[in-house]
């Protein structure tokens, strides 16, 4: 028996962190056995790129390679054992944030992308992405009022204009298993449509 993979992604800010403690209790309240984690990290090594990641200066494809490299980690201790044994695996961000920040954002050529994810992960793909989707402004002020910022969460307007917009072409051109959510609403409104989704899932 296999299990589910449902990712979660947005821009920085969107909401999507917020929502993964409601879908793991929720997913748990119907039987379902939840691993959660996120990328880049989700392994002790992943865990150390991920501070590279967030807090040095480095060449795009760098960046990229070692998005990659923290993946590849977390496909093999992580996800695939999990979903072979019949668990369902939520991650905060997956391969989409990599077009979206690597080729949206910073302007690596998509065929990049898709060269490393074929490489990294021929076969899996998530049953169910969550798109937390907001305005940047609305992004913007939500995170200013929480945080330090990390290295991406520094980067300007422009740069989360164009990693949005990859995101939104990323759901038009994979509709089964896209979900866009509009995170402008509130908590509660958005729990409530993050259900009706996870019971189609069921
Ligand atoms: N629908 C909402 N209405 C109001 N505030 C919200 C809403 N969703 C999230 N927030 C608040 O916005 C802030 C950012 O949320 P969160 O950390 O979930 O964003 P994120 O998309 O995971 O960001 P990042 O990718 O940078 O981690 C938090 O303080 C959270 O409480
Ligand atoms: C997986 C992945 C992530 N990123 C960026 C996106 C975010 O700014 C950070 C992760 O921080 P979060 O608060 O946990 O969301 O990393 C990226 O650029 N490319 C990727 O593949």
């Amino acid at each position: 028996m296999q299990g589910k993979f449902i990712t979660f992604e947005g821009i920085d800010g969107a909401g999507k962190s917020t929502h993964i403690g409601f879908v793991t209790d929720y997913l748990a309240s119907r039987g379902k056995q939840i691993v959660s984690s996120r990328e880049p990290g989700g392994t002790p090594l992943g865990e150390k790129l991920r501070d590279l990641l967030l807090h040095e200066k480095m060449h795009l494809e760098t960046e990229a390679l070692l998005m990659f490299a923290s993946r590849r980690e977390h496909i093999a201790q992580v996800i695939a054992p999990n979903l072979a044994a019949g668990k369902w695996v939520l991650s905060d961000r997956f391969t989409d944030a990599s077009f979206a920040y690597q080729s949206g954002g910073r302007g690596l050529p998509r065929a990049k992308m898709e060269a490393l994810e074929a490489w990294v992960h021929p076969e899996l793909q998530p049953d169910l992405t969550l798109l937390f989707d907001v305005p940047l402004e609305v992004a913007r002020q939500r995170l200013d009022a929480t945080r330090t910022l990390d290295k991406f969460e520094r980067e300007q307007a422009d740069f989360f204009a164009k990693c949005r917009a990859e995101y939104l072409r990323r759901a038009e051109q994979f509709p089964g298993r896209f979900v866009v959510v509009d995170s402008t609403g509130s908590i509660a409104d958005i729990q409530a449509s993050l259900a009706h989704v996870l019971e189609k899932l069921l």
